[in-house]
């Protein structure tokens, strides 16, 4: 027995050292190739055909100056344009391919002894009702999101006019400020509750500021309010190996993404950072990643990862939850007076309400699609209408344009073509207001929950690097009870959290119309 057991541990850490040196290899080839795209294409030997191919690619839109136009335009034809442009050059193309991939990776999948890879992803979260623990969590979230919504389609009435927006039905989805519909702050603009207070949309300012608002000072604010909870600086490999800025010589990918290079040394964020709020709250998600890296550095290659993948999305967000309050933003000198006063806290939820209850529904349907695809309930001939179906249904958007089966509108969005799953967004964006309330009350806040600043409390850091540093090693239910309290991913903590903005919302609907019971409208196209 002794020496099975010896055995076991000899074989577990040759396996270890063998597989970090196997990982690393492989991450490195692909951070060289993510962060270096036309040298990699130019060392193949198909040079004059892929130059030729490289030009019409540069004829081709930049992801980054469509997502800038979507989120300024408040003009209904450019935005219809811009949205149409993008589908048609990353979308389309990828149609035939990808029922083909779908194939294969349901192949792959089976010999794992799945019945299909959304089978095999679904795994992961260690439930054997983890579809109808989403459907619940999402039912819990779905009046306070008919609100918000009913809210936005009257202000989008106000702005577009009764000809492009129904209010008993669907917004049309090149409206609301992102390319998916994700995220709609950038309509803030149209939507403050009290235009007269300070804008919180803080990207002017740090643009202004004299001293520099640049990438490398986002990181810095980033990292050091990390350290003021006691958890880790980056080391200096970070900042040697990191890509923070689009370079201009060469093509990368520019979503955003974090690296462990599995030799417990190098660690990278890859990032195409502009000098705007919406990506200062990126760095801080990025960032969280790198530092569930660092915290779970020792542990066996095998146990490196997020209890499950929605608590690696959630702890950058979480921070970021704390830092976009005004008591902070002002601490940080990018607001004039913290004093949050009533209306602009309200100001405030509203803002905090488009980013988190308008990405919920999203956050649920993509993989939704994607589980149906792999499950074969959706077949290739249904891609793009059972996609519209769920849009419409959860999100209750509709398309600006008519929409056939030769466009493939899921494959614009970067996680399919790029195969990253996403119902951990969904998980993650439930489970931060879990986290967050328990670290607050760690750090004893007083008051509503939405003004809650954790920074520089080493109880709530505590907490968090207790949780990190055990990476996969145990069920993740094990490690919520311990960091919560409970051990359920549960949305009472966001509902309490948008509590106030609930009961204002109400008074501002009391004569609308929630939801969109003219499901099948859509706008007409503009001549
Ligand atoms: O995709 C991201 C952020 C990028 C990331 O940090 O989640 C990145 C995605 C990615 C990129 C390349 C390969 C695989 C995944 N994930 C990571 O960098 C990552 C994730 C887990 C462990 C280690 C690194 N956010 C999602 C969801 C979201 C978040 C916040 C607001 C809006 C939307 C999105 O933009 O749709
Ligand atoms: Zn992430």
């Amino acid at each position: 027995y002794a020496n099975s057991s010896s055995d076991a541990l000899r074989f577990l850490s040759d396996y270890n050292s063998t597989a970090e040196e196997v990982f690393s290899f492989a991450v490195s080839a692909s951070w060289n190739f993510n962060t270096n795209l036309t040298d990699h294409n130019s060392k193949l030997q198909v040079r004059r055909l892929l130059s030729l191919t490289l030009t019409l690619w540069k004829l081709f839109f930049d992801f980054e100056e469509l997502k800038e136009i979507m989120a300024k335009s408040r003009s209904y034809q450019k935005l219809l344009f811009v949205w149409e442009a993008w589908r048609n050059q990353s979308g389309v193309p990828l149609k035939q391919l990808y029922s083909r991939f779908v194939e294969l990776s349901n192949k792959a999948s089976r010999a794992d002894g799945f019945a299909d890879t959304g089978d095999d992803w679904r795994s992961w979260y260690e439930s054997e009702t983890f579809q109808q623990d989403m459907d619940k969590l999402y039912k819990t979230i779905q009046p306070l999101y008919l609100h918000l919504h009913a809210f936005v389609r009257r202000k989008l009435y106000d702005q577009y006019g009764s000809k492009y927006i129904n209010l008993k039905g669907p917004i049309p989805a090149h409206l609301l400020g992102s390319m998916f519909a994700q995220k709609w702050s950038n309509i803030y603009d149209l939507m403050m509750p009290f235009p007269n207070k300070p804008n919180l949309d803080v990207t002017d300012e740090m643009v202004r500021q004299v001293s520099g608002y640049n990438a490398t000072h986002m990181f810095r604010v980033a990292e050091e309010f990390f350290t003021s909870l006691g958890l880790m600086e980056m080391p200096k490999e970070f900042w040697e190996g990191s890509m923070i800025v689009k370079p201009d010589d060469r093509d990368v990918v520019c979503h955003a993404s974090a690296w462990d290079f599995y030799n417990r040394k190098d660690f990278r964020i890859k990032q195409c950072t502009k000098v705007t709020t919406e990506d200062f709250f990126t760095v801080h998600h990025e960032m969280g990643h790198i530092q569930y890296f660092l915290q779970y550095k020792n542990q066996p290659v095998g146990f490196r990862g997020g209890a499950n993948p929605g608590f690696h999305e959630a702890i950058g967000d979480v921070i970021f939850l704390s830092v976009s309050t005004p008591k902070h933003l002002q601490t940080i000198n990018l607001l004039e007076s913290g004093n949050a006063d009533e209306e602009t806290d309200l100001n405030h939820l509203l803002k905090m309400a488009l980013d988190k209850i308008a990405f919920l529904p999203s956050g649920y349907l993509i993989d939704l699609w994607r589980w149906e695809v792999f499950g074969g309930s959706t077949p290739p001939e249904r891609y793009n209408a059972d996609w519209w179906y769920l849009r419409t249904k959860y999100q209750g958007i509709c398309p600006p344009i008519r929409r056939t089966e030769d466009d493939f509108d899921p494959g614009a969005k970067f996680h399919i073509p790029n195969n990253t799953p996403y119902i951990r967004y969904f998980v993650s964006f439930i489970l931060q207001f879990q986290l967050h309330e328990k670290l607050c009350e760690a750090a004893n806040h007083t008051g509503p929950l939405h003004t809650c600043d954790i920074y520089r409390s080493k109880e709530a850091g505590a907490i968090l690097k207790k949780l990190l540093e055990s990476g996969s090693s145990r069920p993740w239910p094990e490690l919520l009870q311990e960091a919560t309290g409970t051990n359920q991913i549960d949305a009472s903590s966001l509902m309490r959290y948008f509590e106030p903005l609930m009961k204002w919302l109400e008074k501002q609907n009391v004569n609308e119309t929630l939801g969109w019971p003219d499901f099948m409208w859509v706008p007409p196209v503009p001549e």
